[in-house]
């Protein structure tokens, strides 16, 4: 016991004429004290202000994040499949990599590129933005057409490189976004994880990626924002978004400028105008319209001011995959190499409309007559969250160019949706809630 009394009732007092080998152990076993409570207290401020409530933590705030879940890929059975599913079995067919690929447009562009023989490998991170069980059906239909989805993020730079060096994949088919007008206030940092940090991501691979693959990717009607020169050209401005989605659009068109500037690559942005079809999207209005038809619910249809009218040039899906293959197919090759620009690359930017917009009223009326339901229409002013009172496309750019011709009116195309949405919630799956 005679130890014990060696330690002083404080530390200054220690004697150091004792024993300096007693003292340093002493001193080593106080800092090693000191620091392990230090630690304790500063591990728990980090997980009070991270837990402290879900909407102070930005892990639980942000749905994209749920995005950076880990995933599992690689192994040679994993490698396979990506191969497999990549191969051309065309002659002068192209090996795509379709982002988005569990999508509404990324499924049907995914069917008939491999439909007419093209390789394609789809990536999708399957988030929660709505009913991750769809996403999970259209793989599924793709699966049986033989397209292997890879489950991961564009924001994943090592599985993106790592999917380069199993595949030279000659295009890209970049869908993969955070969509939806209206939901931009909601969660704005998810369509700058998306549409911002993905697309740098996904475009600094396929720079380094040798050879360089060309790209189409979706932009969007939006980025006319507040434009009032109808119809919308691709020469009218578009330096006025009135949503954060929107301007994540925009961003992107300036941003793929960047890359072709720099780096050679070919880029071919299209402007989506309000597409609509089967499988598509639970968040869009012609789809929870039908939903909340059909359910006897109310649903809200917006009007501008003093009455005024608001209109989508909605365009059908099965056009839009037609103007997607053929951006494709009319793209150049990239001109750089391992980084480096090796000369001018090819960049452009198309409408993709219907070119003959439907008040949304209309729209309603054409779904009452479809499902022989009277719609209960609640009319509201529209309200300021980034919607745009109409748009309606130019499209003599793509007519031009991609030989871009829509084909399906809205009447056409709604009764093809109709008749998917009820096949489809009557098969055992229940109504998107
Ligand atoms: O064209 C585009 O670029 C955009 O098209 C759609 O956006 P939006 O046209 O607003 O499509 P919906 O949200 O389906 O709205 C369609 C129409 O219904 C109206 N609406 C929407 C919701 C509602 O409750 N009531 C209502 O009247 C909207 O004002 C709009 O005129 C997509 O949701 C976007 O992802 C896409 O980028």
């Amino acid at each position: 016991m005679s130890h014990l009394n060696d330690i002083p009732s404080t530390p200054g007092k220690f004697k150091m004429e004792k024993s300096p080998y007693v003292h340093n152990r002493l001193r080593w076993h106080f800092s090693l004290a000191k620091l392990t409570f230090w630690s304790f207290i500063f591990l728990g401020l980090i997980v009070v202000f991270f837990f402290r409530s879900p909407s102070s933590n930005p892990l639980l705030q942000d749905p994209s994040r749920r995005s950076l879940r880990t995933y599992n890929w690689g192994g040679p059975a994993w490698e396979k499949q990506v191969r497999s599913s990549a191969r051309i079995r065309s002659r002068n067919g192209f090996s795509v990599l379709v982002t988005g690929a569990a999508g509404f447009v990324g499924t049907h562009v995914s069917a008939a590129l491999k439909r007419r023989g093209d390789g394609v490998l789809g990536l999708d991170n399957f988030n929660d933005y709505y009913d991750p069980s769809l996403k999970r059906a259209r793989q599924a239909l793709l699966e049986r057409s033989g397209v292997f989805i890879v489950e991961g993020d564009i924001n994943d730079s090592v599985l993106l490189r790592k999917l380069f060096e199993v595949v030279a994949f000659t295009h890209v088919m970049h869908l993969a976004a955070q969509a939806g007008v209206r939901y931009a206030m909601e969660n704005p940092s998810s369509y700058v994880h998306s549409n911002i940090a993905g697309l740098v991501s996904l475009l600094d691979v396929c720079k380094s990626a040798n050879p360089q693959p060309a790209i189409v990717w979706a932009s969007s009607s939006s980025v006319y924002g507040l434009n009032t020169k109808v119809p919308f050209s691709e020469r009218d401005r578009t330096d006025q978004p009135a949503s954060l989605y929107a301007a994540t659009k925009k961003a992107g068109e300036e941003i793929a400028h960047t890359y072709n500037h720099i780096y050679g690559l070919s880029l071919t942005g299209l402007r989506f105008f309000t597409v609509y079809g089967p499988w598509g999207r639970p968040d869009m209005a012609y789809f929870f319209f039908t939903r909340d038809i059909l359910k006897g619910k109310s649903i809200p249809i917006f009007e501008a001011a003093n009455h005024g009218t608001v209109a989508r040039d909605f365009t059908y899906v099965d056009d839009i995959v037609k103007g997607c293959l053929a951006a494709l197919d009319t793209a150049e090759k990239s001109t750089g190499s391992g980084g480096k620009k090796k000369g001018p690359a090819q960049l452009r930017v198309y409408n993709l409309g219907n070119t003959s917009p439907v008040p949304v009223s209309d729209l309603v009326s054409i779904l009452e007559k479809l499902l022989k339901v009277n719609a209960k229409r609640n009319i509201m002013k529209l309200p300021r969250n980034g919607d745009v009172q109409f748009t309606h496309a130019n499209i003599s750019l793509a007519q031009r160019e991609l030989g871009y011709k829509p084909s399906t009116d809205l009447q056409t195309g709604l009764k093809k949706f109709v008749r998917w949405y009820v096949s489809y919630y009557s098969g055992g799956k229940k109504a998107a809630g």
